[in-house]
C-alpha cells in the first residue's frame, strides 16, 4: 500500500525525514508513534504530495508519488492538516462543497455520500450551525467525514484523536477498526502509545528523522519466554526454582519458562499458593523505552543530552 525507499526531506540544515524505509500493507492498521518534531507529519506530507522529498522514492497504491498523484489521491482520503473547514458554514455544506469538487454523479447520488459520511462519524443529527460553533471534537469528525466521502482504501490521519474527550476517542477509534475490517487500510500518526497499541496492528517509531523500530505488533508483543508468578509463599517458590528466577519483587517472581500452567502444576503439587500467574510480553513502552530512551505515553520528551 505505502513504500518508501531511503525517503529524506532537508529543511535547511534539518534534517526533518532522514533515510526512511516505511512498509504499510494492505489491511493494516499502522501506527507511527515519535515525539513532537521527530518527523511524522513531514513523513505523511510527502506521501500525499504536500511536500516534496529531497530525495528517496515513494510509492502509494502501487503508483510512484508524486509523479502519479492524480491516480493515487481519489483512492485516498487524509486528515492531515488538522480538520480544516469553512467556518461560516455548516458542517454539511462544507462537505457538499468539497463533494462538488470531485467526480460524483446525480444530486441524489451525492446527498447519499455526503449523509453516509455524516453517519459514519456520528454527526448525523448535526443542524446548521456553523462550523464555528463546533466544539474540537466535532471539527475533527466532520475532518473524518471529510476523509471518508471517497470511501478511500488508504485513509491517512495525523493525530486523529486530538482534542478529543476519552469517550470521543474511544468513538473514533472504534470507527477506524470498523472501517479498517470492511477493508480499508489506516496510516495514523500519533505521539500516544496506548493510542498506538490498543489499535495498531503494526507499529512505526521515529525519532529524530529515522525509523528506528517497524515491526507488526503481534511480534512486539510475543511472549518474552518468561513466566510472572504471583505467590503469598514467593521464598518457598524461590527456592523450588532456583536459577530460573530472573527477578523477584516482594510476592512477585519473574521465571524463566514457557508455559504458564505447567509452572502452575508445578508449584502447586509442591504446595505452593499461586495468586496470579501469566506468561510475560512486552508492552509497547518497554520496547519503545529501550530504542529511544523516550517516556511515559507522552512522547513529546526532549533528548537527553
Ligand atoms: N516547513 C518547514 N520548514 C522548516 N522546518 C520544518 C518544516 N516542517 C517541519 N520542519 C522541521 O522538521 C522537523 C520534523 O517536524 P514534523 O512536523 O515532521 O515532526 P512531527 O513528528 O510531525 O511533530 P508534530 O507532531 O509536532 O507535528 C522539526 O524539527 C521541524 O521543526
Amino acid at each position: 500500500m505505502i513504500v518508501t525507499r531511503a525517503l529524506t526531506k532537508r529543511f535547511g540544515r534539518v534534517t526533518a525525514v532522514d533515510g526512511v524505509g516505511l512498509d504499510v500493507g494492505e489491511g493494516d492498521r499502522y501506527g507511527l508513534l515519535g515525539p513532537n518534531g521527530s518527523g511524522k507529519t513531514t513523513l505523511v506530507r510527502m506521501l500525499l504530495g504536500l511536500v516534496y522529498a529531497t530525495s528517496g522514492e515513494i510509492e502509494v497504491l502501487g503508483e510512484p508519488v508524486p509523479r502519479r498523484l492524480g491516480r493515487v489521491l481519489p483512492r485516498v482520503g487524509a486528515l492531515v492538516e488538522g480538520p480544516g473547514a469553512y467556518r461560516h458554514l455548516s458542517g454539511r455544506a462544507n462537505l457538499r462543497l468539497l463533494d462538488a469538487a470531485g467526480p460524483g454523479g446525480a444530486r441524489r447520488d451525492r446527498r447519499h455520500r455526503i449523509e453516509e459520511a455524516l453517519e459514519r462519524v456520528g454527526l448525523s443529527g448535526v443542524d446548521e450551525r456553523p462550523v464555528r460553533a463546533y466544539s474540537l471534537g466535532m471539527r475533527q469528525r466532520l475532518g473524518l467525514a471529510a476523509a471518508l466521502l471517497r470511501r478511500p482504501r488508504l485513509l491517512v490521519l495525523d493525530e486523529p484523536t486530538n482534542g478529543l474527550d476519552p469517550q470521543g476517542i474511544r468513538e473514533i477509534r472504534d470507527l477506524l477498526a470498523e472501517l479498517n475490517a470492511d477493508g480499508t487500510t489506516i496510516l495514523l500518526c500519533s505521539h500516544l502509545l496506548a493510542e498506538v497499541e490498543e489499535l495498531c496492528t503494526r507499529v512505526g517509531v521515529m525519532d529524530r528523522g529515522r525509523l528506528v523500530l517497524q515491526s507488526d505488533m503481534a511480534e512486539i508483543r510475543s511472549p518474552t519466554g518468561q513466566v510472572a508468578v504471583r505467590s503469598p509463599d514467593a521464598d518457598k517458590a524461590a527456592d523450588l526454582l532456583d536459577g530460573r528466577v530472573e527477578h523477584r519483587d516482594g510476592d512477585r517472581l519473574l521465571v524463566r519458562a514457557a508455559d504458564a500452567a505447567e509452572l502452575n502444576a508445578l508449584l502447586v503439587t509442591e504446595g505452593l499458593r499461586v495468586t496470579e500467574i501469566g506468561v510475560r510480553r512486552r508492552s509497547l513502552e518497554e520496547v519503545v523505552l529501550n530504542l529511544t530512551g523516550t517516556g511515559s505515553d507522552r512522547l513529546d520528551r526532549e533528548p537527553q543530552r
